[in-house]
C-alpha cells in the first residue's frame, strides 16, 4: 500500500495536501487544472520535494527521509530521461547497476529488455542519434529492468503523436503487468487514461484527492475536472 498521511508540500506560496491510500498495482491517473499540483505530487513522492509535513510509506514503511535513488519507484519526465553521454546500453544499465560495471549477466539483462522494446541492435547509439519514439523506448527499457513496485510517469508521452503515443501506452501497460507495478500516471488527456487506468486521483484547490473510480469520475466529472476535459 502506498499512502499519503497528512502530508502538505509547499513550493513557494503555492501548498499541496495530500491524504490518500494506493494498492500495489493500481493503475491511478492523476488529473487537474494546470498548476494544480500534479507534478508537485509526483516530485514530492519521488524525493525531488521535501514535505512540509506529513509521510509518505510503501507496504507500511516510510520512504520520506529516503533519497530519491533509494526509493521503490521509477519516474519518467517528458524530457531528460536519458545522459547524452551514455550510449543505449549505458543508460539501460544504470538501472541496475549506478556504477555500469556490467557482469554477463547484467549484459544479457540489458539486450532482453532492450529487444522487449524493440530496440534490438541499438545498444551502442547515443541518445542524440534516436528519434523521441526511440528514446522514450530506451527510458521503458530502463523501467523494465529496474522492476520497481511504483512507477510515475509524469505527461512522458505528450509530445509523441497519437499512434506512438499508443503505442507507448500499451508498451507501459505491459510493463506494468509483467513488474506488478502501481502506475500513477499524470495526463491531460482523458483517453489515454481510459486505456491504462482505472482510478483518478483529482488535484485541486490545493489537494489531492483520494483515488475514485475512472469510469464514474469521467461519467460525472467534478467542476474542476470539466473545464479541464473541456466539459461544460
Ligand atoms: N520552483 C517553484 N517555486 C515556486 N512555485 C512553484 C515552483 N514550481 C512550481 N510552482 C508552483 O506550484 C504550483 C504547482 O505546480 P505543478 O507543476 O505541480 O502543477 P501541475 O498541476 O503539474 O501543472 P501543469 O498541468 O501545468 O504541468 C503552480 O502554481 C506553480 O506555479
Amino acid at each position: 500500500m502506498l499512502r499519503f498521511d497528512g502530508v502538505v508540500i509547499a513550493q513557494g506560496s503555492f501548498q499541496l495536501t495530500a491524504d490518500f491510500m494506493a494498492e500495489p498495482g493500481a493503475r491511478v491517473a492523476i488529473m487537474g487544472p494546470s498548476g494544480a499540483g500534479k507534478s508537485t505530487l509526483l516530485n514530492a513522492l519521488a524525493g525531488f520535494l521535501p514535505l512540509s509535513e506529513g509521510t509518505i510509506s510503501w507496504q507500511g514503511v516510510r520512504l520520506d527521509g529516503d533519497t530519491p535513488a533509494a526509493r521503490p519507484l521509477s519516474i519518467l519526465f517528458q524530457d531528460n530521461n536519458l545522459f547524452p553521454h551514455l550510449n543505449v546500453d549505458q543508460n539501460i544499465a544504470l538501472g541496475l547497476r549506478p556504477s555500469l560495471r556490467l557482469g554477463a549477466e547484467d549484459r544479457r539483462a540489458v539486450a532482453e529488455v532492450l529487444a522487449a522494446v524493440g530496440m534490438e541492435g541499438m545498444g551502442a547509439r547515443r541518445p542524440a542519434q534516436l528519434s523521441g519514439g526511440q528514446q522514450t523506448r530506451v527510458a521503458l527499457a530502463r523501467v523494465l529492468l529496474r522492476a520497481r513496485p511504483l512507477l510515475l510517469l509524469d505527461e512522458p508521452f505528450a509530445a509523441l503523436g497519437p499512434a506512438l503515443k499508443a503505442e507507448m501506452l500499451a508498451l507501459v501497460a505491459r510493463i506494468t503487468e509483467q513488474t506488478g507495478a502501481a502506475l500513477l500516471m499524470v495526463t491531460h488527456d482523458p483517453s489515454d487514461v481510459q486505456a491504462i487506468a482505472d482510478q483518478v486521483i483529482v488535484v485541486t484547490d490545493g489537494a489531492a484527492h483520494r483515488p475514485q473510480p475512472m469510469t464514474e469520475t469521467l461519467a460525472n466529472p467534478p467542476e474542476a475536472l470539466r473545464a479541464y476535459l473541456g466539459i461544460k
